[in-house]
């Protein structure tokens, strides 16, 4: 018997896809008579009720095309890996959370054996489970069961930010390893969410000038929108890494790029996995700076070799994140970081499809879709927004 529940009513559904490129509702575990009941849980696990879930780029990416890489739907598959909610059972051995704490959920359950999680680097654990990950079921779900260890109390903040921890963990995780510091000239490069943040981060480390880069004019409008203060670039298509590297220059230096006195960036953070985007990123900072890399693309990419070599450039990667939620809660929480801007749509679960289809077309405009419990929440939480439903 799990210690103390809360008895939730509607069913359990989920949103599936399937290598057919499908995507629909259908029932989901744990069934309600189970949260009901609170005796489907193992030791250390919670039910949490998810509030709200963001829909990420990975997400449709599985369900268009998949697979990511190596990561493949096999069968049906159920979506989202950015989530927040209410916990509404414990099992008896759990100490560290109650019924009706509100939680985000780090949607990784690591071995705790290999060298990576005994080093601290759990994010390298060679047996992760990663929600949301084939074959690991995701978290857009009503209820979930979930270890304790890997939902963070999140207090009286928003569900929506607590599912935006997530994205936020991972740009975190990536600026600790890259070493970022108060006056450093920056480049960000891709405008999407994950661009987006990594702004918000590197405005907030005392990054600056930053300067930002996407193909897309609408993309970069929002990331003004998002810091004034930042520089805008916009990659031309047919113009070489070499070329583009040049207008970023002088985007970064107002127009004078040629000056004596012009600057290169230190770091560029690199938000978009496109061989051309990593090149640019190669041929824009200074002499001894760091290309750090985010985005994931090709499994094989051509580099500007000898412009890393003679410029003793650091190349760079992250995956994913380890030990980064509290600190994601802290910024949130403080102020420090402001992710609410990114939330464009919402949607209620059962207007998930649409919810995916906005996420899936530029055209919407949408930088971040969230699904959320109730018709009743995404109400709310447009109202709260000043946005009309
Ligand atoms: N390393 C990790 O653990 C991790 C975690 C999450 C996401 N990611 C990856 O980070 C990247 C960004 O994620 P996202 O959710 O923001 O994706 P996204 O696709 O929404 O955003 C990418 C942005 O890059 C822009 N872009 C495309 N080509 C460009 C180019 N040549 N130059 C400049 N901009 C260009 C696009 O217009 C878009 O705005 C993706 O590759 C994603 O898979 C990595
Ligand atoms: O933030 C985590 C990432 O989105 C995942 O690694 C995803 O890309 C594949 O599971």
């Amino acid at each position: 018997m799990a210690t103390e529940t809360i008895a939730p009513s509607k069913p359990n559904i989920g949103v599936y896809t399937n290598p057919n490129h499908d995507l629909w509702l259908a029932d989901a575990k744990p069934t309600v008579e189970e949260v009901q009941k609170g005796d489907g849980l193992k030791p250390g696990e919670v039910t949490v009720e998810i509030r709200s879930t963001g829909i990420c780029g990975s997400d449709v990416h599985f369900w268009h095309a998949g697979c990511i890489g190596p990561m493949i739907v096999t069968g049906d598959h159920i979506l989202g890996h950015e989530s927040a909610g209410v916990v509404l059972a414990v099992a008896p051995d759990v100490k560290t959370l109650n019924v009706g704490d509100r939680v985000a959920i780090e949607p990784n359950i690591i071995c705790n054996k290999c060298e990576p999680c005994l080093t601290g680097r759990y994010n390298g654990c060679e047996a992760v489970e990663f929600l949301s990950t084939p074959p690991v079921d995701g978290l857009l779900r009503r209820y979930v069961n979930h270890p304790a260890i890997w939902c963070h109390k999140i207090g009286d903040m928003s569900f929506e930010n607590g599912a935006l921890l997530e994205p936020l963990s991972v740009a975190l995780a990536g600026l600790e390893r890259a070493n970022v510091r108060l006056g450093d000239p920056v480049l960000v490069t891709g405008a999407g969410p994950i661009g987006l943040v990594t702004l918000a981060c590197v405005q907030a480390a005392g990054a600056s000038p930053i300067v930002i880069t996407d193909i897309d004019e609408g993309r970069l409008k929002f990331a003004k929108e998002l810091a004034p203060n930042v520089r805008t670039y916009k990659v031309q298509i047919g113009k070489t890494p070499e070329e583009n590297a040049a207008g970023i220059l002088d985007a970064l230096n107002d127009g004078k790029a040629d000056a004596v006195d012009a600057i290169r960036p230190r770091l560029a953070v690199e938000c978009t996995g496109v061989e051309s985007s990593v090149a640019s990123a190669i041929w824009s900072v200074k002499f001894g700076g760091k290309v750090f890399v985010i985005g994931v693309g090709k499994n094989e990419m051509t580099m500007p070799f000898m412009r890393l070599s003679t410029w003793e450039i650091d190349l760079q990667y992250q995956y994913r994140y380890a030990n980064q939620w509290p600190k994601a809660i802290r910024l949130v929480k403080n102020g420090v970081i402001d992710l609410q801007k990114l939330v464009t749509h919402r949607f209620a679960i059962d207007d998930a499809l649409k919810a995916f289809e906005t996420a899936a077309n530029p055209k919407t405009g949408a930088i971040k879709v969230q699904i959320m419990s109730s018709e009743e929440e995404v109400q709310a939480a447009n109202a709260a927004s000043g946005k009309q439903s």
